[in-house]
């Protein structure tokens, strides 16, 4: 069978701490015409992200951070967001946990894998993977907070899980992953509706 699509040219725009490229391809629309198409794609790697649950106490741990793209566009830029990071050559589980460790300040345990999702799947090329985990007080291992000297200014936030499930219903957490990891422990709790 005849392939789809031909990558005919790939111009680099930018190469600094993400990739930007110019793709020129030649796509078989469903049709049988061949189209040629210009697709910018942004490449930073791939990720994973963590929403630890303590079942004793009923909570969970989030972070709140500054981000630029969000505060350029109808937001103070102060997401509430699960733990996340880029994978760095870790898989992603190992991802997780690091991340856990070094933005959260705790060891976490039963780590379950739910789904990997393409974030912006017409623009980015990242695979991003979410994870459910459990924590509790006695696997502290640090402040958290981030990586100061990387400009993370990280906030560490407790808080009971119904919580969580309120500020995700008033459209106060927006953030993808976030609000998809609310959804798949509520599920894996078997919660009825708030
Ligand atoms: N120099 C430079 N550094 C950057 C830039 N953008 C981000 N960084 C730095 O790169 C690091 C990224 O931190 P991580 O914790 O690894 O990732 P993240 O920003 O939390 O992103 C995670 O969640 C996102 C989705 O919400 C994902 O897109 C991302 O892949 C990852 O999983 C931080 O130290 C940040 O300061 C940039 O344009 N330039
Ligand atoms: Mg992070």
């Amino acid at each position: 069978m005849k392939r789809r699509v031909v990558i005919d040219k790939v111009e680099p725009l930018s190469h600094r701490w993400a990739k930007l490229d110019r793709y020129t391809i030649r796509y078989q629309r469903s049709d049988g015409r061949e189209d040629v198409l210009e697709r910018e794609v942004h490449d930073h790697g791939h990720g994973a992200t963590v929403l630890p649950y303590d079942a004793r106490r009923g909570t969970v741990l989030l972070v709140r951070q500054f981000r630029l793209p969000a505060y350029l566009h109808d937001h103070d830029g102060f997401l509430i967001e699960a733990c996340a990071g880029l994978l760095d050559g870790d898989d992603p589980a190992q991802c997780a946990k690091r991340e856990a460790e070094e933005e959260l300040g705790f060891r976490l345990a039963n780590l379950r894998f739910m789904t990997t999702v393409y974030m912006t799947p017409g623009a980015v090329t990242e695979r991003l993977s979410l994870f459910i985990a459990d924590y509790d007080h006695d696997a502290r291992v640090g402040a958290g907070g981030g990586e100061a000297h990387e400009g993370e200014d990280i906030e560490v936030l407790e808080m009971a899980f119904d919580a969580m499930r309120r500020l995700v219903q008033e459209g106060r957490i927006i953030d993808a992953k976030t609000v998809m990891l609310s959804l798949f422990l509520e599920r894996e709790l078997g919660l009825p509706p708030l």
